[in-house]
């Protein structure tokens, strides 16, 4: 019965076979898996996922991957159709969501269908608000201006990725719970509830459930699910001690905004679906704008001709500290960030399970334009990073970083763009993180004339929750009065 549905489909929908990855191995596919865990090692999994499209001579193929077939594919129409039109057709792979879930339970970055939608529907108002990320930006001053005091004026080098992951990490948590991790309150709080850094806490975890995600399965041992316990009751604290000064009618102080926990509490005092949601949002929007930050100024660094362009744009501020407004019409430097996104996504590749017998429009025949069938259980992987490298969409220049080609009005590459993903799972914080990105570039330029690599390399990927640069981001920060 399946046998015969499958067929009905596949001939109603003119369905054809994509093309064949030539894998060595073709019973097992130990051949790509090996290659697979090998370049993961040496950190060139990105380019070598875009090679096999090369390879395979195609924009979608299948390919054996230690005994299980997967089809990855870089058409926009087949993203648009996994991720929009036929959303409903495809979920999480059930290994990411296991791992997660240790973590946030069925929070907005697991859940599916109404759970979901309860979470983005409750979630999407505070988070999107032109107002709320406007009142946000005195803090990310107030974090951005402790980063700088870590930054030497005097030509010495210095790796700025793991401060923009302080950066971001303080400026994440006071956002979503009030909380200031600098302060000495917070600091004697974390003291004496025995958390240490917390900062440290948070990344171990995300460390270890990264790792735990690429793994095809196993169970998290005894020890890391302790090490996630440890967070999450650090979360619960401030989630319950919001809901009681909620119940006790205590809200912010006069004229302080109140942060993203309470604007929940007043909706519900769940605090274990709340301490999710904090969570999730932390996981998404924490690493994924510092993995950005420092891709960004490792390629500023080795470009100085884009600098001297940015800084010609920052001197039209006369100084003054550039407002929400402001950031968006500074059209370089958004086209900089933009074309960061594009050849360094910090999201470089996912993966969506078919739900159910479904079609995906291109892919199939010789030429790669018949629909193609998909069964259910079948995992679809795109990759970004690869298909904003093709150059029938973004030209011939393709893997070059031209912040000008943005300047051309003709570029429209619709799905063939997507660092913040698209459809109803958009990124919720795509706003908010080029906000925040523009700014600390900005201010970085106000406060530096110039920057000089410190580091021969080329980008490699690091990957934890998201992509990151592998060495670091290291640099020399030059002060205007130390210009020759
Ligand atoms: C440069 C920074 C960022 C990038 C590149 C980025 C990218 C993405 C991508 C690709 C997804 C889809 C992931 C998936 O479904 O597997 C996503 C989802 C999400 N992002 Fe971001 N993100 C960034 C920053 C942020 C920030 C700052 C926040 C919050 C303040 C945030 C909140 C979210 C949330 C809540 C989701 C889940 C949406 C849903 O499933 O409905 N992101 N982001």
């Amino acid at each position: 019965v399946i046998y015969r549905r499958r067929s009905r489909i596949k001939r109603e929908h003119g369905c054809q076979d994509p093309a064949k990855f030539p894998n060595k191995d073709p019973i097992f596919g130990l051949d790509v898996w090996l290659d697979t865990y090998q370049s993961m090692k040496h950190h060139r999994l990105l380019p070598k996922i875009a090679s096999r499209y090369k390879t395979a001579g195609a924009n979608t193929f299948r390919i054996l991957i230690a005994g299980k077939y997967r089809i990855s594919t870089i058409e926009p129409e087949n993203i648009k159709a996994m991720l929009s039109t036929k959303f409903t057709s495809f979920v999480f792979p059930a290994r990411r969501t296991y791992v997660l879930k240790q973590f946030m339970g069925d929070a907005i970055f697991v859940s599916h269908g109404p759970t979901w939608q309860h979470s983005r529907a409750t979630i999407r108002p505070h988070l999107t608000k032109d107002s709320f990320i406007d009142s946000e930006m005195s803090r990310f001053e107030k974090h951005f201006g402790r980063m700088l005091k870590a930054i030497p004026r005097d030509r010495s080098t210095v790796d700025l990725q793991p401060l923009f992951f302080l950066f971001t990490m303080n400026a994440a948590i006071e956002m979503l719970t009030g909380k200031d991790l600098q302060s000495e309150e917070q600091l004697a709080l974390a003291k004496e509830g025995n958390y240490g850094n917390i900062v440290e806490l948070f990344d171990d975890a995300q460390r270890m459930l990264a790792f735990r995600a690429v793994l095809p399965y196993g169970s998290l041992p005894a020890n890391e699910k302790q090490h996630i316990k440890r967070c999450q009751e650090w979360v619960d604290r401030c989630v319950i001690q919001a809901i009681i000064e909620h119940k006790s009618g205590k809200v912010a102080g006069d004229g302080e905004k109140l942060s993203f926990l309470q604007e929940l509490v007043k909706e519900t005092d769940d605090h274990v679906w709340i301490r999710g949601e904090l969570i999730a949002v932390l996981i998404a929007g924490r690493d994924t704008t510092a993995s950005t930050l420092s891709s960004l100024w490792f390629v500023l660094a080795k470009r100085p001709d884009i600098v001297a362009k940015l800084q010609a744009e920052v001197a039209e501020l006369n100084g003054e500290r550039p407002g929400f407004t402001r950031l968006k019409q500074m059209e370089y430097v958004q086209h900089t960030i933009q074309e960061l996104l594009r050849l360094y996504p910090a999201v470089p590749a996912n993966g969506l399970e078919a739900t159910e017998d479904t079609v995906l429009p291109v892919g199939g025949g010789t030429d790669g334009k018949s629909p193609i069938f998909i069964k259910k259980g079948q995992i679809v992987n795109h990759s970004v990073y690869a298909m904003h490298r093709r150059k029938d969409i973004f030209g011939p220049d393709a893997e070059v970083f031209r912040p000008e080609r943005w300047e051309d009005k003709s570029l429209r590459p619709g799905w063939g763009y997507l660092p913040f993903n698209g459809g109803p799972r958009v990124c919720l914080g795509q706003q908010f993180a080029l906000t925040e990105i523009a700014y600390t570039t900005v201010r970085l330029l106000q406060e530096f004339q110039a920057v000089e690599s410190r580091d021969a390399s080329p980008w490699q990927e690091k990957w934890m929750t998201s992509c990151s640069v592998l060495t670091g981001c290291k640099v020399s920060m030059i002060p205007y009065e130390n210009v020759v």
